[in-house]
């Protein structure tokens, strides 16, 4: 009796593909076991086994396997069935699913790069000799594939080889290593014991009078000792006593003073150190029973707490329940970059069972992570990440928490999968018969709207921690500043004088402008000309520090011009304004002020959230310019007021969540003022002061957003009223991509009538040099998602038979964000 697997391929095809297997290999195997296949011509690949069975294909004779190369399932089967909902749901193949849930490592093909390890340590005794044969290759050629590793070896099965090579340390595979997560350590120093008493003090200035300036570090130490208890930093030091770097320096190797590091998160959050329990208010206290009691009745539950209401605390006290009873807790966040912040918070209390899981982290971590998870061990018990830690080996949920529900960053974009790590979750936690929260002070509607209709649970906190009033919210005319000639670059005279109060008070101050680079266009007054990308339909970005105009799409840039490329006048202009040219015009207000700018531009070095973000947790800076990236979860201490540069970019945006995304955004980034115990101030400068969103955002006015957006969702068929699937379509031919949208749209409209809206073009319709085109499908609640989704595929069919459409690409895109 001949024996067969069905595997699952890492790449786009619609089935399962059948191998044959010896009865031996048949009685080991096991689904989530992997294997290394051939594949077409010449290609191998990992492939995970989904099923032993003995039917021979059909259609195909079935090639032999090559190797098994796990002793035990690396994927459980719980995993398998939630990667066919996606699948299935999200429009894609489970290959894809596959290829993008496991970490690189786990999926050794022919094409994959090998490397040296140069930072790996391992005895080369260990090796056996076909082992030796690959690294000693690797002392010649820096790079190697798979496929020549097979020549070097003279084997066909070499993913075994390649396997034990790596977990002996002796070479990597090539792809872009990012560093872990580290907390950062602040400097202190304090006085060397012998110094201590005054006496002693006294004797060492005496020895000092020669040296006024080391003199003066002492004695301002000494008095910043006086003031308060707490430790000193470095900086603090030599701002107050006017020393430079080496005078401390020198002080420190005399050992007169003493350093000593302390890790920030660890300070900021020291009283919890010694007692790990939390103790919730009253507010918090509710909310946690609520959310307690809609767990007993099974239901995924929202807790909707303003900003600073303690949420966090909240899931603290779930998460200690649930680490009782053994079970593991998934924590999702929205990005976890800017989490360093909760991590340490979240280390406080659970210590060494958090782990960290992010696809940007590098692979042995990620590997470490996963078989952690997978065996269950305690030291995985919390997981901490992003979208993609959703996908890990869980075999025994019991609390999964997604922060900040409402992130559009939940959507993976690009490539397939493009599942909505939330809405995954919740079919996820319900698999494991798991319970789960979504935590947000500003809810999607799609969230609201379940509890509305009974679906979801509820909770709330209507109160800041501490009972901190929420900030005193502001609108600001600009229309009327820029007629009488008020504004000073684009600062309102009321927006001034508030930082400069604040600034005064030793306060901090938060700016935020939705868009990065120093202005989005630069245009000739005398010809009207634009530089615009050659591979996208759009202008380029002024990127002034750089001097540079450079696409936000592609990445294309040039050297900023002088004149205009047209026409050849000198006469250049910028339209607009992003956080470059929001840092130069606060330079010139206020020269005096240290001032930091955070947007993808400024924090794409290894740490370079977290510099910033410490930097001005630890009040280096004074005021912080910043993009939506100021607004995910951030907690500082000190921010008194907030400034919203202009709300209208935001509300003008063309997308039927403008309106929504705008209230949460605004509500985000007026959350950081104000948090600990002074009430904060928010200003928001708009030309159209009176819009309905922005005075919902001021009285934080919930309740009558979700009214008002939920009826014109209503009114035009959006969710969360009808789920929508957007169409992309894809191609370097214009008039083909033209062509073939409108054959696609009209097979669509044959189908589904008025609920088919496009082909149109999208704001930026060549990206890359393709051409895009979308069509989007409203599916009325009534109508089953599933068929709608098979009549989309049939066309897609008859479409694929069409040869000169071949080239187009199409994109599926569920519950498009
Ligand atoms: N029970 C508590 N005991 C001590 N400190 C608390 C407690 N609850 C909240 N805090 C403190 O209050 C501050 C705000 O809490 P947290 O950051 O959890 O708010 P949040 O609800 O997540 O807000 P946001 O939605 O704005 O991110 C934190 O510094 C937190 O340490
Ligand atoms: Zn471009």
């Amino acid at each position: 009796m001949p024996h067969f697997i069905n595997v699952i391929l890492p790449i786009p095809l619609e089935k399962l593909f059948t191998y044959s297997v010896s009865q031996e290999e048949a009685l080991f195997l096991e689904p989530g076991m992997r294997v290394a296949v051939p594949f077409g011509k010449s290609k191998v690949y990992t492939a995970l086994v989904y099923e032993v069975h003995q039917a021979p294909p059909e259609v195909y004779e079935a090639k032999e396997t090559h190797q098994i190369l796990d002793e035990k399932p690396i994927v459980n089967h719980i995993q398998l069935k939630i990667w066919e909902w996606m699948a299935q749901y999200y429009m894609c193949t489970v290959g894809e699913v596959f290829r993008s849930a496991v970490p690189s490592v786990f999926l050794l093909e022919s094409e994959t790069l090998i490397l040296r390890n140069d930072k790996g340590f391992f005895d080369e005794e260990d090796l056996k000799d076909d082992e030796f044969l690959v690294v000693e290759a690797l002392q010649h050629q820096s790079v190697l594939k798979v496929h020549e590793v097979a020549s070097i070896i003279e084997r066909k099965n070499v993913m075994p080889v390649l396997q034990r090579l790596l977990q002996k340390g002796a070479i990597s595979l090539k792809e872009e290593i990012y560093e872990q997560y580290k907390p950062k350590l602040v400097r202190y120093v304090k006085l060397g014991k012998e110094y201590q008493s005054e006496q002693q003090l006294e004797i060492l200035l005496e020895t000092l009078s020669r040296a006024p300036k080391q003199s003066q570090v002492i004695l301002t130490l000494f008095q910043l000792q006086a003031v308060t208890k707490k430790p000193i930093k470095v900086n603090e030091l030599e701002v107050e006593s006017g020393g430079s770097k080496a005078i401390i320096k020198t002080l420190i190797d005399k050992g007169i003073l003493e350093e000593y590091f302390i890790q920030t998160d660890r300070i900021n959050y020291s009283g919890n150190v010694e007692s790990p329990s939390v103790v919730l208010n009253e507010h918090q206290e509710k909310g946690f029973k609520d959310i307690q009691r809609s767990f007993s009745e099974g239901k995924v539950t929202l807790l909707h707490g303003v900003t600073s209401s303690g949420k966090t605390e909240v899931y603290i006290k779930l998460i200690e329940e649930v680490i009782e009873s053994k079970k593991q807790v998934l924590y999702l966040l929205p990005e976890i970059a800017l989490t360093t912040q909760l991590i340490g918070r979240l280390q406080n209390y659970f210590g060494k069972k958090v782990s960290v899981y992010h696809s940007k982290y590098n692979i042995q971590e990620r590997v470490e992570v996963w078989n952690n998870v997978l065996e269950n061990k305690t030291k995985a018990q919390i997981i901490i990440g992003a979208r993609s830690s959703m996908l890990l080996p869980f075999s025994n949920l019991g609390l999964v928490i997604v922060d900040e529900e409402h992130e559009a960053s939940f959507k993976q974009y690009d490539p397939a999968p493009r599942y909505h790590a939330r809405d995954t979750a919740i079919v996820l936690a319900h698999m494991h018969q798991s319970n789960i929260v979504l935590g947000s002070a500003t809810p999607s509607l799609e969230s609201f709207y379940n509890v509305k209709i009974g679906k979801y649970g509820y909770a709330e906190i209507k109160r800041r921690y501490g009972d901190v009033l929420l900030p005193d919210m502001e609108l600001v005319d600009i229309k009327e500043q820029t007629r009488k000639k008020r504004m000073k670059g684009h600062f309102s005279e009321r927006l001034l004088e508030e930082i400069t109060n604040t600034l005064e008070e030793n306060k901090q101050v938060i700016l935020f402008q939705n868009r990065r680079g120093y202005a989005p266009i630069l245009e000739c007054t005398t010809c009207g000309h634009s530089p615009q990308c050659p591979n996208c339909d759009v202008s380029l970005t002024y990127h002034q520090h750089r001097k540079q105009l450079r696409c936000h799409y592609c990445g294309h840039h040039i050297a900023l011009q002088v004149s205009c490329l047209a026409c050849g006048s000198a006469t250049l202009d910028t339209k607009g304004f992003g956080t470059e040219q929001i840092e130069e015009e606060l330079n010139k207000l206020f020269p005096d002020a240290k001032i930091g700018r955070m947007d993808s531009d400024t924090t794409r070095g290894k740490h370079g959230y977290e510099k910033i973000i410490t930097a001005f947790e630890q009040q280096e800076l004074d005021i912080l310019v910043g993009t939506q990236m100021l607004t995910k979860g951030l907690d500082f201490r000190n921010v008194d007021l907030v400034g919203i540069m202009n709300a209208d970019t935001l509300l003008n945006f063309p997308d039927f969540r403008a309106h929504e995304r705008s209230f949460q955004l605004l509500t985000q980034v007026a959350g950081r003022a104000g948090r600990t115990q002074k009430r904060g101030k928010v200003l928001i400068q708009s030309y159209n002061p009176y819009h309905q969103i922005l005075k919902q955002v001021t009285t934080s006015d919930f309740e009558t957003m979700f009214k008002e957006q939920l009826y014109e969702r209503e009114l035009y068929k959006y969710p969360p009223i009808n789920r929508i699937i957007k169409i992309t379509l894809k191609d370097k031919d214009y008039n083909k991509l033209n062509n073939a949208s409108e054959w696609f749209a009209k097979s669509l409209r044959s189908i589904f009538r008025n609920n088919v809206l496009g082909p149109e073009y999208p704001p930026v319709a060549r990206i890359r040099n393709q051409y895009l085109k979308n069509i989007i499908i409203k599916i009325p609640k009534e109508t089953s998602v599933v068929k709608t989704k098979n009549s989309i595929k049939r066309v897609e069919k008859s479409f694929n038979a069409i040869s000169q459409y071949k080239s187009v690409r199409i994109i599926y895109n569920v519950d498009y964000i």
